[in-house]
């Protein structure tokens, strides 16, 4: 099944996985512990806007994880003091799907003391808690957040590993993130 973009949010612990059919060329990389999604340098050229990307930022105390632009402006509204909720839901909100010939949705998790999973979509915008068990939510088909089984033990770059193993078509490259009272750690699996 190909469900495109995915995110796992756990209690502690966030990843990311791109799968892509339209620009498998890109990989993750990491500046001063911000992972961006960037193309590889023998991708074709593009003009399209959403391929290019912050994954995973820092803000606040916490960490965001998402699947486009809207990382920062929740990255940046946690630095401001807002609930992690409220940054979500507001960010979300204000950016809406993505305006490609799929109204792809924009999905993201922030991992902290509270942690959430969120998704707007054309017809909806939700935010849930994620308390116990890891949640999960893709672009297509699986675009309702849901509990997920994913093992969240690990460093981050082995849970960007697992990301990217799951049984999805068309894994391109991932992140993974993990949080422990404050401090967080980033790490990235890439296929070579
Ligand atoms: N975030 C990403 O890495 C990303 N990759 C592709 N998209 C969008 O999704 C559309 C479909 O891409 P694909 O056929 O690779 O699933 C693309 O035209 C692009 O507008 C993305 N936008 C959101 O997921």
């Amino acid at each position: 099944m190909y469900v495109g973009r995915f995110i796992v949010i756990g209690p502690d612990f966030g990843a990311y996985r791109v799968s892509s059919r339209s620009f498998p060329n890109r990989q993750v990389v990491e500046r001063d512990g911000t992972l961006t999604v960037a193309p590889t340098p023998d991708a074709p050229e593009t003009d399209n806007p959403y391929i290019s990307y912050n994954c995973v930022r820092e803000g606040g105390d916490s960490v965001v994880v998402g699947n486009g632009s809207h990382v920062d402006p929740i990255a940046e509204k946690l630095d401001l003091g807002y609930p992690a909720r409220d940054a979500l839901a507001e960010s979300l909100l204000a950016m809406d799907y993505e305006k490609d010939d799929y109204d792809t949705p924009r999905i993201a998790g922030v991992v902290g003391e509270e942690s959430y999973i969120g998704i707007v979509r054309r017809d909806a915008l939700l935010v849930r808690p994620v308390t116990e068990n890891p949640m999960l939510v893709a672009t297509y088909e699986e675009d309702d957040p849901a509990v997920v089984v994913f093992d969240g033990d690990g460093s981050p770059a082995e849970l960007a590993e697992r990301a990217y193993e799951m049984d999805y078509e068309h894994a391109v490259c991932a992140a993974g993130v993990t949080y422990d009272d404050g401090d967080v750690d980033v790490g990235f699996y890439n296929d070579e």
